[in-house]
């Protein structure tokens, strides 16, 4: 019998990626970056001025050196401090659920926002955001939700140079500007992974970096 390739969550992946493309795609808000590559999108204005500076003072109160599932801070692959937001706090839940709403995600797929800090010299190098299921790691996220379908990432606050991020498949750089959510769907419409979603947070040359983020599973987060 023929061995086939399976590709763990592949239909949902595939159901999850139709449903928020219908929903975004009919946002007029959304702007599509330009690629047929990978499906990027940015929201102008998602956080007002005074969220973002809200949400810089609680990265500051949370960030501890970031961790990763394959390497450790000292790697050098990521240098930010980053930490989990309060997911019981008032404020934090009111961004969680439009972030949720905007993608009309269900909202228990979502994982706790994540909040980053770069300061110079701190950069995230080219990764992507979903599970390498070929990895040990991945006995343990497949029974937390599976697959990672959607990132959405905001940006908080305006630094001086540097640390833009950069999309290096589909060629495109985003400046970070305060309040702008960028959202992307890290699979294929046929559900595979798009490896053209490679992206890194660029080292931050001047000033600071803060972003927020949070990662979609394709079935309920635990
Ligand atoms: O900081 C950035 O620009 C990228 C962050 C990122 O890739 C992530 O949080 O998964
Ligand atoms: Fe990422």
């Amino acid at each position: 019998m023929a061995k086939t390739n399976i590709i763990p969550d592949k239909d949902a992946l595939k159901r999850v990626g139709a449903q928020v493309r219908e929903r975004i795609g009919n946002d007029p808000r959304a702007y599509k970056v330009e690629t047929d590559k990978a499906e990027i999108y940015a929201f102008g204005d998602f956080l007002t001025g005074a969220e973002c500076e809200r949400l810089c003072l609680m990265i500051d109160l949370t960030a501890k050196p970031s961790t990763l599932h394959e390497e450790d801070y000292a790697s050098g692959f990521r240098t930010s401090y980053s930490g989990d937001l309060d997911p019981y706090d008032p404020f934090v839940m009111g961004i969680s659920r439009r972030i949720d709403d905007l993608l009309g995600m269900n909202p228990v797929c979502g994982e706790a926002i994540q909040g980053q800090r770069y300061l110079p010299g701190q950069q995230f190098k080219p990764h992507n955001d979903w599970f390498y299921t070929t990895e040990k790691y991945w006995e343990l996220e497949r029974k937390r939700g599976g697959q990672r379908c959607w990132t959405a990432m905001a940006f908080l606050n305006k630094l001086e140079e540097g640390g833009e991020t950069h999309f290096t498949e589909v060629g495109i750089k985003i400046e970070p500007k305060p309040g702008v959510l960028l959202v992307w769907n890290n699979a294929k419409p046929d559900g595979t992974p798009n490896m053209d979603t490679m992206h890194a947070g660029t080292p931050v040359l001047k000033g600071s970096k803060y972003v927020i983020t949070k990662w979609y599973r394709t079935r309920k987060w635990t």
